[in-house]
């Protein structure tokens, strides 16, 4: 065993990962190549290591690390190094160059000691030497805390969330309750907080692990869409995940339901289990949509003649369904509107705004993705925004349960009529926090095509209120005559109707590219996006998305992102690259958000680069290009719609995902000018016609189906949906007291 000591010049390669590392070392005047996991390290620190010189086959000799240590420097010259790196935020080689020709090698003890003195150097006020002082700490922290968590195999890129989530605490509850991390950790799953247990001497039955065993089975049901689980399932699952008997499971269930975490009810002539939360959103989403669904007193003779005059204004005659839905919403605090596209939505809201713009109402629309705001917007000719903008979204934790809106039950939104769109995505989470921002008085008109997927997030909130027959509800179900002459519209039509489309008749915007191998369907897939498609549809190439069933698989999400990006944008001595653990990022890939982060901000600047514009906030499914991969700063910036760019440090990106292939589901509010559809074969439960029905309405130009007629065929005709757990419809049920409505006809 060998030490050496000296300078990090140079960091050749790091793995966030597994924190392999392969730096230059400068001992004693000559670098010397060092091999070694070393999950925190930076340029410019001064370490001493123990280990031995072994020659590799490729690269020769190199100085293999075993252990190691981060080194107080001693010369002025290392300290300045250090300083200089971008180790410390805010700090650059300038201001290290000021710092060390002032306090020399008794720099890091000012820092450390009498850190307000920095504030004695031009340029530093006593803020910024507080800050310096911080991070200065913090890094030595989270130095000792990642050592500590190397120690349970856990690696660095989550030994640094763990850390920025819970600081010094970490200690304690690794040692007492490391289940805890499944729960507040993202990306750490149950089984990789029980590997922890395990290693940290916590046993297979123990309560912690049972209880957080079922809490984070009935979580992962929520990350399926489901708001609470039958307990049988749960049970059954649970005993998988934890690899006990069923029967000790009950006893807990029991416990945590005492303790009020989760609630067991019976639904149905079955028990079902809740995590509370679910059970009081939707809860209390019955009880503020029953609260809102007044009744206003309108002059019956005096209705239809507005509407006339609306009719006549703009040029329009409404179809008596349309007349209908306008009615109900003029008199009916909570008003539902659904239909498939063509059926004249946007037209009935159109219709609407002028109503409730003759009465002087103070109107608002709203749609959950920015993309549906912008259509929104486009089509009505009135301000829409996102739910999360109208709520006014703050500084909140990730988490989407527990974002923060300044509007809310103390602060309303003062409007008479809020107007929201594609509500078929507004998960229970979302409605709770709109719902909470609406006072009894303000008329709710929801929008959506119950037909689509539910949401992404849990619930299937606009199914269980059509569902309860409590609210009003109008069906639009003619298609237009403009519409109609859109083979995307009319397919759409037949296949959520159960009849096969014609696909050996090629129309301009619907047509099949029969292929029955991958390789042949991905060849195809590249023809369409590089060439053939773009002059055809007026799009560029980035703008025409393959849409998947599945992540997995020869036609995959994942498998087909790396092809695309291979074909689309290929490696090029001017696109800088950054591996990660899914793969690699390069500049000019498209890439999509895959979490909600209420909390990243974005900036929109003009072209001298001056920013006009920034906010907070990117959300699950918003995709963008990559624009800059800055490997000194450790930053990428994506930017998103509307020139909103976003910078992520390289510890958050997992946060993104390649977007040239992306699943069904995640393409739901998205509208694209044309879509491709890879469709050979999968599962029954998947390939069923309300996804391929989503599929086809994401398409505005024209949609190509890239594989076997049978696929398509079958899928029409299957109609078996996977099954949602979802009560809202009886907790309406309940605080209604089943009081139904009459209901349009
Ligand atoms: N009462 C009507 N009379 C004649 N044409 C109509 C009427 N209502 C709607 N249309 C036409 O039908 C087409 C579809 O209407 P609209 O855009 O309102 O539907 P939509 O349900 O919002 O569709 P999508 O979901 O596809 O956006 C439009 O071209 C519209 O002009």
């Amino acid at each position: 065993m060998e030490e050496l000591q000296g300078l990090v010049e140079h960091i050749v390669y790091h793995n966030d990962g597994n924190g392999y590392t392969v730096l230059n070392l400068m001992c004693q005047g000559s670098e010397v190549v060092c091999v070694g996991t070393m999950p925190v390290i930076s340029e410019g620190e001064y370490i001493k290591a123990q280990g031995s010189y072994v020659e590799h086959m490729t690269y020769g000799q190199q100085f293999k690390i075993d252990t190691f240590s981060v080194e107080i420097p001693e010369d002025a010259y290392s300290v300045e190094r250090y300083l200089a790196s971008g180790a410390i935020k805010g700090v650059g080689p300038k201001m290290a160059h000021k710092i060390v020709s002032k306090f020399k090698e008794d720099t890091f003890r000012i820092i450390e000691e009498e850190p307000e003195r920095l504030a004695e150097i031009k340029g530093i006020s006593e803020r910024k030497a507080q800050e310096i002082f911080e991070q200065f700490h913090d890094k030595q922290d989270m130095r000792q805390a990642t050592m500590f968590l190397a120690k349970f195999g856990i690696s660095s890129t989550y030994a640094i969330k763990i850390y920025n989530e819970y600081g010094s605490r970490l200690y304690d509850i690794i040692r007492e309750n490391p289940y805890r991390l499944a729960e507040d950790i993202t990306g750490i799953g149950f089984k990789l907080a029980d590997e922890i247990a395990h290693r940290a001497g916590i046993g297979q039955n123990s309560d912690y692990r049972i209880r957080s065993g079922i809490i984070y089975a009935l979580a992962q049901g929520t990350l399926s869409g489901h708001t609470y689980l039958p307990k049988d399932i749960l049970v059954a699952r649970t005993s998988e995940l934890l690899d006990i008997d069923p029967s000790l499971i009950d006893k807990h269930l029991m416990d945590l339901s005492i303790d009020k975490k989760i609630m067991v009810r019976e639904m149905d002539g079955e028990v079902v289990v809740y995590a509370s939360s679910y059970y009081y959103l939707e809860l209390n989403v019955a009880r503020m949509l029953k609260n809102l669904n007044m009744t206003y007193d309108v002059e019956d003779l005096s209705l239809p003649e507005v509407i006339r005059r609306i009719e006549m204004q703009e040029g329009i005659a409404l179809d008596d369904m349309q007349r209908m839905a306008v009615m109900e919403a003029v008199r009916h605090g909570v008003l539902v509107i659904t239909g498939g596209p063509g059926t004249g939505k946007t037209t009935t809201i159109n219709a609407m705004i002028k109503y409730f713009e003759y009465e002087n109402l103070e109107i608002r629309l709203a749609a959950p993705t920015g993309r549906a705001a912008k259509r929104m917007t486009e089509a009505t000719g009135y301000e829409a925004s996102t739910i999360h903008r109208l709520l006014e979204l703050s500084g909140a934790p990730e988490d989407q349960a527990l974002a923060r809106f300044e509007r809310n039950e103390q602060n309303p939104l003062e409007a008479d009529v809020i107007i929201i769109d594609e509500m078929s995505m507004v998960d229970i989470n979302l409605m709770n926090s709109l719902l909470k921002a609406v006072m009894p008085g303000t008329r709710l008109i929801l929008v959506g095509d119950v037909n689509q997927l539910p949401s992404v997030g849990p619930g299937n909130v606009l199914k269980d209120i059509i569902n309860s027959h409590c609210f009003n509800v109008v069906r639009l179900t003619k298609i237009f005559r403009q519409a109609l002459e859109s083979a995307i519209v009319t397919n759409a039509h037949k296949i959520n109707d159960g009849i096969p489309i014609d696909l050996a008749h090629k129309t301009r915007d619907f047509f099949c590219m029969k292929r029955y191998d991958t390789p042949s369907i991905i060849g195809v897939m590249i023809a369409l996006i590089r060439d053939k498609l773009p002059p055809n549809v007026g799009a560029a190439p980035y703008e025409i998305q393959v849409l998947t069933p599945m992540r997995k698989g020869e036609l995959g999400v994942e498998r087909l992102n790396v092809i695309l990006q291979q074909y689309l944008n290929p490696p090029s001595s001017d696109k800088r690259e950054r591996e990660h653990r899914q793969g690699l990022f390069r500049e000019g890939d498209k890439v999509m958000q895959i979490k909600n982060n209420y909390q990243i901000e974005w900036e929109v600047t003009d072209k001298y680069n001056i920013p006009v514009d920034k906010g907070v906030g990117v959300f699950n499914g918003d995709t963008g290009i990559i624009k800059e991969i800055n490997t000194f700063a450790e930053l990428l910036t994506v930017e998103f719609d509307e020139g909103r760019k976003v910078s992520y440090p390289f510890s958050q990106l997992d946060e993104l995902e390649l977007a040239y292939a992306v699943t069904i589901h995640k393409s739901q509010g998205s509208e694209y000018p044309a879509v491709i559809l890879p469709l050979l074969s999968g599962p029954r439960m998947l390939f069923n016609r309300n996804l391929l029905y989503t599929a086809v309405t994401r398409a505005k130009r024209c949609v190509v189906i890239v594989g076997s007629e049978e696929t398509v065929e079958r899928m029409i005709g299957n109609v078996s949906e996977q099954k949602r757990y979802t009560g809202l419809c009886q907790r309406i049920g309940e605080v209604m007291g089943m009081k139904q409505p009459a209901q349009p006809s």
